[in-house]
């Protein structure tokens, strides 16, 4: 309308709000817009939660400068500008709503059925004052919903300060909202489900963690006849162990099957792909380990989006997401021939590597006391974060600094837990750092020291002293010796 315009300042200041508004909360550029809307130096420490309440209080008092009322009405502007402040406003109302969001996502994880949204209407009524039609305001207010999960779900699931794991959450985010939000907004909100991801990692470092937080936090629509969305988000994740199913079983745990398929089957069995939900994820765990015949009908099923349960002829739709998991070398695997080219070239378009608990602790060394406090708090509630410094200092007491964390982070939560229990935590055998090889790097061995540890581990393997006597080329009595030696200093 006549007259109004943004100034080249305004325009700049409510420019870097409508750049944050959907920005990735995890990332440096969204943290340092942060800092640029709340005026503050960006050399300067600050806390990002307190540098957001000042970012929101900024454009508060940005916003009245131009209505005193603090009713934004783009519409009032020429185009460019009534963009801007249309994102402007879903920043506010999105930042005005999130606590209540917070609330609304604890309640809803408490159950299966989808709950009625109490701050429906008024949430509703802001949408509507920005100018915006039916079917916007019911895309912005999903969208809003699911900014929040995906925020809760990520921050809940994946700890960590060191620079992997704050990496590794921001990857993730980019995996439910790529790393463009006008490009997710305009193209591809609800229509995520052809993006695959991979995930890979050692056992224990949270790939399951990962799938959960991406599986939980996909766009689900809002119904504004019932105030409610479509479905509840706990049903939007379901898993399967492909490793854990005999060859015979897996297509039937996959794709179901129908009674009399073959013998055994007495019933209709819905398999992991039917019960997943079309705005959910499957999590297709182990993935290295299945047969390429069985890649190939995956394969097929990704290409064509549908599926036929074993002995069955018609064939169901599959519209959710499939997110894929190992622990195993998929490039020696391909060289190999025993995982196909075309099958991982499905699955590659995000492919997110999940960090060794030891890389991290080598990153950051406060990662272990944050990780043994997430435990204690998980287990026990806040009374947990009493038994922090105790449990702490007993699990460095009980393993080498340089302690390799075969198992990850399951590997801490039982280690926590058993000095719980027991006051000290004793490393399984096969992972505990080998100390004669580490002593024979140093140099610190004697002749004699050198040959009983050898002795020793070659009985170790034979179990008798005739058979390290033949591999060794000495007499039985010498071997016996040598092995005596080590055996009385342990
Ligand atoms: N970064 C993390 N922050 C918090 N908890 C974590 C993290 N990584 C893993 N965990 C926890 O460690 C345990 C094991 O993780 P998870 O089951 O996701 O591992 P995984 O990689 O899927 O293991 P596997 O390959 O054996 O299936 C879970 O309780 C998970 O919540």
């Amino acid at each position: 309308m006549a007259g109004l315009r943004l100034s080249e300042a305004q325009r700049g200041f409510f420019g870097w709000v409508a750049e944050a508004v959907f920005a990735n909360p995890f990332g440096p550029e969204r943290a340092a817009l942060d800092r640029r809307i709340a005026g503050i130096d960006s050399h300067a420490p600050a806390d990002p939660a307190r540098t957001l309440e000042l970012a929101i209080e900024q454009v508060e008092r940005r916003v009245r400068e131009l209505d005193p009322d603090g009713r934004l009405r783009p519409d009032r502007y020429p185009a460019e500008d009534a963009r801007i402040l249309q994102w402007v406003g879903l920043f506010r109302i999105y930042h005005a709503f999130r606590d209540e969001f917070g609330q609304f996502i604890e309640r809803q994880a408490q159950s299966a059925e989808s709950l009625a949204l109490p701050f429906a209407d008024t949430l509703w009524a802001e949408l509507a004052d920005l100018g915006l039609d039916a079917e916007a305001r019911a895309r912005y207010l999903g969208v809003f919903y699911q900014v929040r999960r995906g925020f809760h779900c990520i921050e809940r699931e994946i700890i960590g300060l060191c620079p992997a794991v704050v990496e590794l959450r921001m990857r993730l985010w980019n995996a439910i909202f790529t790393f463009r939000p006008d490009w997710y907004l305009r193209c591809l909100v609800g229509r995520m489900e052809d993006f695959s991801t991979l995930l890979l990692g050692e056992t224990g470092t949270g790939k399951t963690a990962a799938a959960r937080a991406i599986g939980h936090s996909g766009y689900i629509p809002y119904d504004p006849k019932t105030r409610r969305f479509q479905e509840s988000y706990t049903r939007a994740f379901v898993s399967i162990n492909l490793a854990q199913f005999p060859a015979g079983l897996i297509e039937s745990e996959l794709f179901g099957h129908r009674k009399g398929a073959f013998s055994g089957a007495i019933d209709h069995h819905q398999g992991v792909l039917a019960r997943c939900s079309a705005h959910g994820a499957v999590l297709m765990d182990e993935i290295g380990d299945v047969e390429p015949l069985i890649q190939l009908k995956l394969l097929t099923v990704l290409q064509e989006r549908r599926f036929t349960p074993v002995g069955g002829r018609e064939p169901q739709a599959f519209n959710g997401r499939v997110i894929a998991a190992t622990h195993r070398d998929l490039g020696r695997l391909r060289a190999e021939g025993r995982f196909r080219d075309d099958f991982f070239y499905r699955l590659c378009s995000d492919v997110i590597a999940l960090p060794p608990l030891r890389q991290r602790i080598a990153e950051n060394p406060a990662e272990l006391r944050l990780m043994v406090a997430a435990i204690l708090v998980r287990t026990f509630g806040p009374d947990g974060l009493a038994l922090v410094d105790g449990v702490e200092e007993r699990t460095r007491a009980s393993v080498p600094a340089d302690y390799p964390w075969p198992g990850n982070v399951r590997e801490l939560e039982q280690c926590v837990r058993r000095i719980c229990l027991t006051g000290r935590y004793q490393a399984d055998g096969r992972a505990a750092p080998d100390v004669f090889l580490q002593q024979v790097a140093a140099g610190g061995l004697t002749a004699d020291e050198l040959l009983a540890g050898y002795l020793a581990r070659l009985y170790g393997r034979c179990r008798t002293y005739e058979e390290v006597a033949r591999r060794s080329g000495l007499d039985r009595r010498t071997v016996k010796k040598y092995i005596g030696m080590g055996e009385s200093e342990t």
